[in-house]
């Protein structure tokens, strides 16, 4: 009996990236704006699976797989951060059959398709033989800004562009609740759109967060991508609008460059209670929530 072990599936999440907050600090000589920003990872995303085979194809599904219709999936960043993995490690006829299972609203400031890409990565660095965590940072960085933070998927302050990352201390057992209300908001244009972009830095974390401590940090904090966003899309106002008045809700912002807004709420069970509240009314938003 031949020893050949069986081929392996192997999983991956996606999750979503959460800017809890975002300073924008200065300009890089390309144009790139540079960014002290919070981000936090809650169980919401999407989901990659990787099985071996010949040749490399991918294929999306889930419920927002629509709404990646102009993009070919030859330009998806699940296959660009494939064929970047392949070469790095030297394969040459790279082989994988890839399933994403898209759930994340796109082009909505919680990094879907840097998550993608980042699971890509790692589903792929399992599947094909390891790349040296230096070596996937790497390449994480050449994919896109937010892609090295979401590889480590964990609660990080990220400088420079995103490239620069400091672990955070683990964070309090909060709930949080996503909120996007259906309109793609292009993350060029809202930096275009942004007055001042030397604001200040954010204060240095503390070593360690409790519930009440990070909720009085972010309230020293802000999203400075949250007006220029507005301005743009002024349904975001409207979102933020019914967080901030529902007395569950700690704490509201923008993430990202939008027009996903998140809430803080006491726990993953309230969280899950202003999400329904929100959806009842809202049935044309996207509303999700989970643990901090
Ligand atoms: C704003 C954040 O969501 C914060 O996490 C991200 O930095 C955005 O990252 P992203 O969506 O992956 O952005 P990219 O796809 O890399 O960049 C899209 C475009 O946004 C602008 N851009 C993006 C990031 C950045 N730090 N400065 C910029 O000026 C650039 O015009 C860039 O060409
Ligand atoms: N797997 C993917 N998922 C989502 N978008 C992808 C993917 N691959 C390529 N893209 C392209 O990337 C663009 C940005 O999508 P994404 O959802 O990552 O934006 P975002 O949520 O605004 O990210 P960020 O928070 O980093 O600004 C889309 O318009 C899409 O054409």
């Amino acid at each position: 009996m031949s020893d050949v072990a069986a081929p392996r599936v192997v999983e991956e999440e996606a999750r979503a990236k959460v800017n809890l907050a975002l300073h924008v600090v200065g300009r890089r000589a390309d144009g790139y704006h540079l960014l002290d920003t919070l981000v936090a990872f809650p169980a919401v995303g999407d989901r990659l699976i990787a099985a071996p085979a010949d040749g490399l194809t991918l294929t999306v599904d889930g419920p927002r797989a629509g709404a990646l219709g102009d993009c070919a999936p030859e330009d998806n960043l699940v296959l660009r951060a494939a064929r970047a993995l392949a070469r790095s490690i030297g394969i040459a006829a790279p082989g994988a059959c890839l399933r994403l299972d898209k759930r994340l609203p796109v082009a909505s400031g919680i990094g879907g398709g840097s998550a993608d890409a980042a699971a890509a990565l790692r589903a792929l660095s399992r599947l094909w033989g390891v790349a040296s965590e230096a070596e996937l940072a790497r390449l994480a960085e050449g994919l896109g800004a937010d892609v090295p933070m979401c590889v480590a998927s964990r609660p990080a302050r990220a400088r420079g562009v995103g490239e620069r990352l400091d672990p955070l201390p683990a964070l309090p057992p909060l709930g949080i609740v996503l909120v996007n209300p259906g309109v793609a908001v292009a993350t060029p244009a809202v930096f275009r759109a942004l007055a001042v972009k030397d604001n200040p830095p954010l204060p240095d974390p503390p070593g360690r967060f409790d519930a009440a401590g990070l909720l009085a940090y972010l309230a020293a904090t802000r999203n400075d991508l949250e007006a220029p966003a507005v301005a743009l899309a002024p349904v975001i106002a409207a979102v933020l609008a019914v967080l901030r008045t529902d007395d569950r809700c700690l704490f509201a912002r923008m993430s990202g460059s939008g027009a996903t807004c998140f809430a803080l709420a006491e726990s993953e069970t309230a969280a899950a209670e202003v999400a329904a509240a929100v959806s009842a009314v809202h049935r044309d938003w996207w509303v999700a929530s989970a643990a901090l």
